[in-house]
């Protein structure tokens, strides 16, 4: 079993299971890696907001990246929520001498509204991690925050993929276009090409953990050795079907659910024709 890849995730936790580590681990089993996990931040969350966050400290999250980098490395590493400016100079220290392919969430803000990443860090994800990075997965308003311009349309989103490749220093970034209108198309940029993986959009509220799933499939992916196009591809069918299929668990925004599609059941939510 020598040939058997492994992902790893450094994120939050969702103790409901939609978003964050949770939401990556179910991804890297769903798409046959091993999955590994190292917890910076506790949250006390669930399908309605974020209640409470407790950081774990530097040294034990050093700890904890020790444990599985020393052990079973992987072939691909994901980061989601990384809260502070410490967390973020410790993970690039990690990182920054392998060459383990490297994916970004920059995860500031919950759906719910409630901010995952402290001010300060925004300037420091940008300058320290993203360099790093092999595909950089903004959503609209965090790439708004990374390129310092409004992004409105495709054409906004096609630039600011652009900065974070030839200014920023990401080998790609896709820039999301979920909180976009229309049909829900996502750019990619890898310093060479544009592509354009566009999709049905689902009418439903309940997309917890849409970012976190997508961006954990690019990792699993990448871990099996795919090209970034590829990768991205593949991330972006695995959504769509998951959130044609997402439950309507709990109060607020249910979580996305991949086995409803491959089990084919019949479809949850219908797709907006507007
Ligand atoms: N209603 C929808 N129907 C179909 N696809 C969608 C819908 N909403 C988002 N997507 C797709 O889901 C993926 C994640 O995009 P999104 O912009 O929602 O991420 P996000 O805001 O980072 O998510 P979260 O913060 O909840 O984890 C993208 O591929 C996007 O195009
Ligand atoms: C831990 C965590 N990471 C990411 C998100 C993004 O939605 C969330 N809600 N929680």
């Amino acid at each position: 079993m020598s040939n058997i890849k492994s992902a790893l995730t450094i994120a939050g936790t969702d103790p409901t299971g939609g978003a964050g580590i949770q939401a990556d681990l179910k991804v890297f089993q769903e798409r046959e890696v091993y999955g590994m996990s190292v917890i910076t931040s506790v949250v006390a969350q669930n399908t309605l907001g974020v209640q409470e966050v407790q950081h774990l400290s530097i040294d034990f999250i050093e700890k904890q990246l020790d444990a599985v980098l020393k052990d079973i490395p992987p072939q691909g590493i994901k980061t989601g929520m990384i809260a502070t400016v410490d967390m973020m100079k410790l993970i690039a220290r990690k990182i920054a001498n392998t060459n383990i392919p490297y994916v970004i969430d920059p995860v500031m803000v919950a759906k719910s509204g409630d901010s995952l990443m402290e001010e300060e860090s925004r300037r420091v994800i940008r300058d320290v991690l993203i360099p790093l990075a092999t595909v950089v997965t903004p959503n609209v308003p965090e790439a708004e925050i990374l390129v310092d311009f409004a992004i409105k349309d495709q054409e906004d989103a096609k630039k600011a993929a652009k900065v974070i490749v030839d200014d920023l220093g990401a080998q790609a970034a896709v820039v999301k276009g979920g909180h976009l209108q229309g049909e829900a198309i996502d750019v990619l940029y890898d310093g060479g090409e544009y592509y354009y993986f566009k999709d049905a959009r689902f009418d439903t509220k309940h997309t917890h953990g849409t970012g976190c799933t997508f961006s954990a499939v690019i990792t699993a992916e990448l871990a099996k050795g795919k090209l970034i196009k590829d990768a991205v591809a593949i991330g972006k069918e695995y959504i769509t079907d998951a959130i044609q299929y997402s439950l309507e668990l709990g109060k607020g925004n249910g979580p996305t659910n991949h086995w409803g599609y491959r089990l084919k059941g019949v479809p949850n939510h219908e797709e907006d024709m507007e």
